[in-house]
C-alpha cells in the first residue's frame, strides 16, 4: 500500500485560516516570515497563529537568506524550518530544529548534487524557477524533470491547484504536496473551498 501523500498549505496570514487547515486534517501550516512577500506576516503575528495551532499539526517557518537572530526569534514558535533562499547547508543545520530546503528548478540544477549537499535535511522541496523571484510564482515546472529516485523525500510546490494536484501525484508521487496561490483568494487570504477541494483531490488520486 503506498502511503498517503502529506499536504503543507503555506502562506497562511489568519486564524480562520489555520482553523479551516488542521480541521481538513492538512499535515502542516506554513507561515512566511520573509517581509518582500505578500503573504509575510510578523514575528508577533507567528505568535499568536502558532499558539493556537492544534497538535500533530507541523507548524513551519518560511525564511529566504535571513538573518540567524530572526530564525532564532520565531525558534519557539516552530516544530520546522523552511529555506527557500540561498542558504548553506551549515547555516540551516544551526538551529538544532529539523529543517527542510527548497530548490528552484533551474535548468542545470542537479538533484542528486543537491541531495548530497543537503544531506542533513528532512525533505527537499522543489518549487519553480522564476528569475529574480524566490518562490511562491504559482508556476509549475516540467515534473518529468524529477528523478524517480532521490535520496530525500520530495515535496512538491510550484503552482499547485485542486485542477492539476492528482496529476501532479499520480506521476511524481511525492512524499508530500505543497500549495499556497492555488489555495488563495487573494495575497494571504486562503478560500476555504480551495482548501477543501485542494485535500479532497489529494485523497482520492492516493486511492487510485
Ligand atoms: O509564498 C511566498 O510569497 C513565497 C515567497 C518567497 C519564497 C517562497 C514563497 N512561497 C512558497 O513557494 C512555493 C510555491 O508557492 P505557490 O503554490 O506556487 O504559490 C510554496 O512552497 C510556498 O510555500
Amino acid at each position: 500500500m503506498n502511503p498517503r501523500t502529506r499536504i503543507k498549505f503555506c502562506g497562511l496570514t489568519r486564524h480562520e485560516d489555520v482553523a479551516m487547515a488542521a480541521s481538513l486534517g492538512v499535515d502542516a501550516v506554513g507561515f512566511v516570515m520573509w517581509p518582500k512577500s505578500t503573504r509575510s506576516i510578523t514575528p508577533e503575528t507567528l505568535e499568536a497563529l502558532a499558539v493556537r495551532v492544534p497538535a500533530f499539526v507541523t507548524r513551519v517557518g518560511l525564511f529566504v537568506n535571513q538573518p540567524a537572530e530572526l530564525i532564532e526569534q520565531c525558534l519557539p514558535y516552530l516544530d520546522l524550518i523552511q529555506f527557500h533562499g540561498d542558504e548553506s547547508a551549515s547555516f540551516c543545520h544551526q538551529f538544532g530544529r529539523p529543517w527542510i530546503k527548497a530548490l528552484r528548478m533551474r535548468d542545470d540544477i542537479d538533484l542528486h548534487h543537491a541531495a548530497a549537499q543537503y544531506s542533513n535535511a528532512q525533505a527537499l522541496l522543489l518549487d519553480a524557477y522564476r528569475p529574480g523571484i524566490p518562490g511562491g510564482t504559482g508556476e509549475t515546472f516540467d515534473w518529468s524533470r524529477i528523478p524517480a529516485t532521490l535520496e530525500k523525500p520530495v515535496i512538491l510546490a510550484g503552482g499547485l491547484t485542486a485542477d492539476n494536484i492528482a496529476a501532479a501525484v499520480s506521476q511524481v508521487t511525492p512524499y508530500a504536496v505543497d500549495v499556497s496561490g492555488g489555495i488563495e483568494a487573494s495575497p494571504g487570504v486562503k478560500d476555504a473551498e480551495l482548501m477543501a477541494s485542494f485535500v479532497k483531490r489529494v485523497a482520492l488520486a492516493g486511492s487510485c
